[in-house]
C-alpha cells in the first residue's frame, strides 16, 4: 500500500505502469475512491506512470472534520505531486476531481502539461442545493440520498447489472465527514474567471445521460479555454470511465498522443 505523509494528512495513492514513464494523474469524484479508474488504467499504454489517489475524506486517505475548501483539496494534490517528484503531468479529473484539476493548473502550471476535464465544470450546482445535500446526509447518512445520486452516476441499463451494487457500496461506505466536507468545497467553488485564463491543452469529456454535469455544462467550461477539445460519450452517465471504459480509454489515449505523452 502506498501512503504519502504530507504532515497534516496522510494520502493513499497508487502507482501503475512504468515508474519512469510520462506521468498521468487521476482525481476521482465525490463519493468514489481510486478504484474509479481501475478499468481505464488497465486499458491505457503501460509505459506511462499512472498515478491515482484518494482525496481527503475518501477511500483510505485520512478523513479530517468537514467542511473542506477547494484550496485545501488542491493543496493536498499539489503536495502529493511534489512528494512524488512529478512534474509536467497530464491531469485527469472527474467531477470534483475536474475542479481540483482546474485549481491545480491555475496555481502550479509547472506540474501540469495538459488537463482532462471529465464530467465537470467551473461551477457545479448552486449553494442551496449543496446546503440541502449536506443537511440530508449529515442527518440521514449517504443512504438518505443514494437513489438520486446513483441515478445521476449511471444510465439505466448499467443500474440493472450485478456490478452496480459494488458502486453503490463504494458510495455509501465513504465517510460522511469526507463526503459533506467535499460538498462544501464544491459549493464554494466558481472557477469561471481563473479557468478562462488557462492556456494549455485541454480535453473535455461528457456523458450523454449525466444528470450532475450535463454535456452542455461541461462544454461551457471547456469552451473557456481556446483550442480545447470536447468528446461526448453516449449511453453514459456521470461516470463514463466505469460505464464505457473502452471508449473512455481510447479518447484518453488519443489525447495523450496529441500532447506527446505517448
Ligand atoms: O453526486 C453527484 O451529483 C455527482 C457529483 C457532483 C460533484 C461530484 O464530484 O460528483
Amino acid at each position: 500500500m502506498q501512503i504519502a505523509d504530507l504532515d497534516d494528512i496522510k494520502i493513499h495513492y497508487r502507482e501503475d505502469g512504468d515508474p519512469n514513464g510520462a506521468p498521468v494523474v487521476f482525481a476521482n469524484s465525490l463519493g468514489t475512491d481510486l478504484r474509479l479508474w481501475d478499468k481505464v488504467i488497465a486499458r491505457l499504454p503501460q509505459n506511462l506512470r499512472l498515478i491515482r489517489y484518494d482525496k481527503r475524506g475518501h477511500g483510505l486517505s485520512d478523513c479530517t472534520p468537514a467542511p473542506y475548501s477547494m484550496g485545501t483539496l488542491v493543496r493536498d494534490v499539489e503536495r502529493l505531486l511534489d512528494h512524488l517528484q512529478v512534474k509536467d503531468c497530464v491531469f485527469v479529473g472527474l467531477s470534483i476531481g475536474g475542479m481540483i484539476a482546474q485549481g491545480l493548473a491555475v496555481k502550479r502550471l509547472d506540474l501540469v502539461r495538459a488537463v482532462v476535464l471529465s464530467n465537470t465544470a467551473a461551477k457545479i450546482g448552486q449553494p442551496q442545493m449543496w446546503a440541502d445535500r449536506i443537511d440530508a446526509i449529515a442527518n440521514g447518512g449517504i443512504e438518505a440520498l443514494e437513489g438520486p445520486i446513483l441515478d445521476r452516476w449511471f444510465a439505466k441499463p448499467f443500474r440493472e447489472t450485478a456490478e452496480f451494487s459494488a458502486w453503490r457500496n463504494m458510495l455509501v461506505r465513504q465517510p460522511v465527514q469526507g463526503y459533506v466536507g467535499c460538498c462544501a468545497a464544491i459549493s464554494g467553488t466558481d472557477f469561471y474567471t481563473p479557468t478562462s485564463g488557462l492556456r494549455l491543452p485541454l480535453l473535455g469529456i461528457a456523458g450523454s445521460e449525466d444528470g450532475s454535469t450535463p454535456p452542455d455544462l461541461v462544454r461551457e467550461t471547456v469552451d473557456l479555454v481556446p483550442g480545447s477539445k470536447f468528446q461526448l460519450i453516449r449511453k453514459a452517465g456521470h461516470l463514463p470511465c466505469v460505464e464505457r471504459p473502452d471508449e473512455y480509454a481510447a479518447i484518453l489515449t488519443d489525447f495523450l498522443k496529441e500532447v506527446g505523452h505517448v
